[in-house]
């Protein structure tokens, strides 16, 4: 299984996320899953070393709204659902994952806590675990590996899907999560033009553990 590296730029485009997406390098055990604006998914849906992940997707065609169906043209592959965001809208997630299974999107289902990870996970055919706790979103440093995996061993015990972490990762806590987990989603730290260099770490890490 490849280990997933997830990016959600959220309604941020700066000029280091333009040009970083270009760069990274494809690893046959790495796939890099990348949420951008509306706007970028349309310039970067022809690029091969990324697979493309809507932020959020409207269940109609009314004036004003995405659709599944558009973002489908645009070579859109996965879509976050239940992200901490969302939260600030009428948002229903079965509902959301429910549509990207029945469009072959795949979802990428956000949990906070064990509650939601059987509420959630097992709604869909295919998708990709995240444990984000709401509290450290947006904070300067992330819960400790051990905090981190206990949670994920419980969540695993729930569903067979691939477990991400997710909140507040940065240059000096991420490498400490990797043994365990599937993958990471990066919020701040993929906008940075450091991120590249993440992600070079990241594909030496998952090359070590693969050769061992
Ligand atoms: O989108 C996020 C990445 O999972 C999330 O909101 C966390 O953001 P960050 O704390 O800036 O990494």
């Amino acid at each position: 299984m490849s280990f997933f590296v997830i990016a959600n730029w959220k309604g941020i485009q700066n000029a280091s996320v333009m040009e970083n997406i270009y760069e990274y390098n494809h690893k046959k055990n790495v796939k890099y899953i990348v949420a951008p604006n509306y706007f970028a998914i349309s310039k970067l849906s022809n690029l091969k070393n990324i697979s493309l992940c809507a932020q959020n997707f409207t269940q109609n065609t009314l004036t004003g709204s995405i659709s599944i169906e558009l973002l489908k043209q645009f070579n859109v592959k996965h879509c976050l659902c239940n992200h901490a965001d969302h939260y600030q809208s009428n948002y229903n997630p079965k509902s959301m994952i429910k549509a990207c299974d029945e469009n072959d999107i795949i979802p990428i289902i956000f949990v906070r806590d064990i509650y939601e990870a059987e509420k959630l996970s097992n709604l869909s055919k295919s998708g990709i675990i995240v444990y984000e706790p709401h509290e450290y979103i947006g904070k300067k440093d992330a819960p400790g590996a051990n905090i981190i995996a206990d949670k994920v061993m419980q969540i695993r015990k729930i569903t067979n899907k691939p477990i991400c972490y997710g909140g507040s990762l940065n240059e000096s806590n991420y490498q400490q999560f990797i043994g365990f987990l599937d993958g990471l989603c990066f919020g701040r730290l993929s906008r940075e033009k450091i991120f590249n260099q993440i992600i070079q770490n990241i594909n030496q890490d998952i090359e070590k553990t693969i050769e061992v």
